[in-house]
């Protein structure tokens, strides 16, 4: 059969313009990202993807900084004060800062400081699935006093379990203790940035994958700190979206936004990262 014959030859308009007026930025936007296998980049790749995405949607090319969590505690300046003293700098460098999705403790206590970091000093966070955990611990520690606060993925002793294992046992979604895929998130208040952002939305559909999350028995106490949950499941147990109130961009979020980011249609929540970066924010928000 000759297929040739009834295709349309393929329309790569659109992608070549991208492609040339990237090609042709000259401004770029600095991103700390702050992971703990920053030497595998891949191992971040759709997170990469969708900053790229975003970056291009602000005719910004992306600059992405790795920082090795693990770099930036206590014990690090200790055992290798360079190493230490080169990633703060990085960090401080940054127009922003994103902490992305992972698994076990190592470089916990680096990311805490970040998100510390990016609260105290109002540089635009994205805490992403652990980053959005991460935001807590460090939340309830600085805030609440909780000094032990942590998650029970990592300190299962912990007398302030702000994040916890909570299995779906869902009818819908069997296998095992992973909460994985699309799950539907309501905002609470749709006088948010992220609701906002994703264009004044009730909800949203965005992928998941993990197993912990903010344990609701310490919600009214992260609230009446200052900490606001603006989404949540169905059930409004679940938290879904964490913002931090007089910052100009303070996010995590339990789903992973990167993975239904696409070129030239960046993930909402992305976007509003780069433009808090250079300060542009308020003025989409405005126009939505
Ligand atoms: N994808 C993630 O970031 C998972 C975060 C955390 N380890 C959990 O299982 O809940």
């Amino acid at each position: 059969m000759n297929c040739l014959s009834i295709c349309n030859a393929p329309n790569f308009q659109s992608w070549t313009k991208m492609a040339e007026s990237y090609d042709n930025l000259t401004s770029s936007v600095k991103i700390a990202m702050v992971g703990k296998y920053v030497g595998l980049s891949d191992s971040y790749l759709s997170v990469v993807k969708a900053l790229l995405h975003a970056c291009v949607a602000c005719s910004l090319r992306s600059s992405v900084e790795w920082v090795a969590a693990s770099d930036l505690d206590d014990e690090s300046a200790r055992l290798t004060p360079q190493a230490h003293a080169t990633a703060w700098e990085t960090i401080k460098s940054c127009s922003c800062i994103l902490v992305p999705g992972g698994f076990g403790d190592r470089g916990v206590p680096g990311m805490i400081l970040a998100a510390k970091y990016a609260r105290e000093n109002k540089v635009p966070y994205l805490g992403i699935c652990l980053g959005m955990q991460i935001s807590v611990i460090e939340f309830a520690r600085s805030a609440l006093g909780m000094e032990r606060a942590n998650s029970e993925e990592f300190d299962p002793e912990t007398p302030y379990p702000v994040v916890i294992f909570m299995p779906e046992g869902s009818r819908t979604h069997m296998g095992s203790t992973m909460r994985l895929g699309s799950r539907r998130t309501f905002f609470q208040d749709l006088n948010c940035i992220s609701s906002k952002l994703y264009g004044n939305s009730s909800f949203v559909d965005e992928r998941h994958r993990h197993r912990y999350e903010v344990n609701p028995d310490f919600v009214e106490r992260l609230e009446s700190a200052g900490l606001k949950f603006v989404g949540s499941d169905e059930s409004g147990k679940r938290m879904e979206v964490l913002e931090l109130p007089n910052h100009p961009y303070y996010i995590g979020v339990q789903f992973h936004p990167e993975f239904k980011s696409r070129p030239g249609k960046p993930s909402a929540l992305f976007l509003g990262l780069i433009l808090a970066a250079t300060g542009k924010l308020q003025a989409h928000l405005d126009k939505a």
